[in-house]
């Protein structure tokens, strides 16, 4: 996607990160540059937003300026630094962030869980399948230092899944009931991939189970260890999904994808 000012001028490597700030990074000048160069990322942002939602078939943007202002997460902005005679093209975008959810693996367990997400994605579609995506995406792993696996991933096309079976050999999606998807790895103990785990108290009256938390996706399973808050309860479905919604809605700032299309 070209632009009519020089791409390369206001982001000076080929994937760049912004964040609520929208300040490219390595920027420098007075205000008025300042100025300048966060209307030119929004207007970026904007049309990559727009033109992700079309390629998706949704109504509206998941990602547009305002929004990225308004939150925590990340996007990563992929750069043909050649093209446009020189100004530059934006060929990518990827944006990323932690959610707080709820997920049921396959089992019928359901976990707490706070992990990075894959919110939105988008190659041009004059680019896609020569690359581009997994160049995008192996840079926000490493820059994440996420394994795919340990991701949840908000409403995804069959073009993204098709890319994170071909690319990272992930199959047989977990779907969740609020549009997200995980794979069988997500669930995996800390334990079993070396993963640091902290222990910390839930918010049950007595304050007395133990969740063990994996750093690396918030994945937290409940143990209940002695005593009349030790015994057993069943679970309770519907207020898991309720629970669910609302924690979604709370902690986020923009409606996700899946909130969008059902619009
Ligand atoms: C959480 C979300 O964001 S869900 C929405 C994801 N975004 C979209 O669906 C928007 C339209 N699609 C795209 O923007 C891109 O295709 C992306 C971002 C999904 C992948 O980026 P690409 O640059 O195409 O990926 P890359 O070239 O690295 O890998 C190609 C692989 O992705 C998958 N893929 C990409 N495009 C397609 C397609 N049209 N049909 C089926 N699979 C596809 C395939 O596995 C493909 O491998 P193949 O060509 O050997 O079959």
């Amino acid at each position: 996607m070209e632009f009519k000012f020089s791409v390369n001028e206001l982001f000076k490597n080929p994937i760049v990160e912004i964040n609520h700030n929208l300040i490219p990074p390595g920027f420098s000048g007075d205000r008025r540059a300042l100025w300048d160069s966060v209307n030119k990322v929004s207007e970026v942002i904007n049309a990559m937003g727009e033109a992700s939602a079309k390629a998706q078939g949704l109504s509206k943007p998941i990602t547009t300026a305002d929004r990225l202002r308004n939150s925590e997460h990340r996007l990563y902005i992929l750069l043909d630094q050649q093209a446009n005679n020189g100004k530059g093209a934006v060929t990518g975008m990827l944006k990323t962030g932690a959610k707080g959810l709820y997920v049921f693996d396959r089992d019928g367990q359901h976990y707490q869980v706070s992990p990075p997400c894959v919110l939105d994605f988008y190659v041009h579609d004059s680019r896609q399948r020569t690359g581009l995506g997994k160049q995008l995406f192996e840079h926000m792993l490493q820059k994440e230092g996420i394994e795919p696996v340990k991701m949840a991933i908000d409403r995804p096309s069959e073009k993204l899944l098709g890319f994170l079976n071909k690319h990272y050999g992930l199959h047989s999606p977990v779907k969740q009931m609020n549009n997200y998807v995980v794979y069988d790895g997500f669930f995996s103990k800390a334990s079993d991939s070396n993963q640091h785990q902290e222990v910390e108290r839930d918010q049950s009256p007595a304050g007395t189970r133990a969740l063990k938390k994996d750093s690396a996706n918030g994945l937290q399973t409940s143990s209940s260890p002695y005593g009349r808050y030790g015994a057993p309860r069943p679970p309770c479905s519907m207020g898991q999904i309720i629970h669910n919604q609302t924690s979604t809605i709370n902690k986020q700032q923009e409606p996700s994808g899946a909130q969008i299309a059902s619009q």
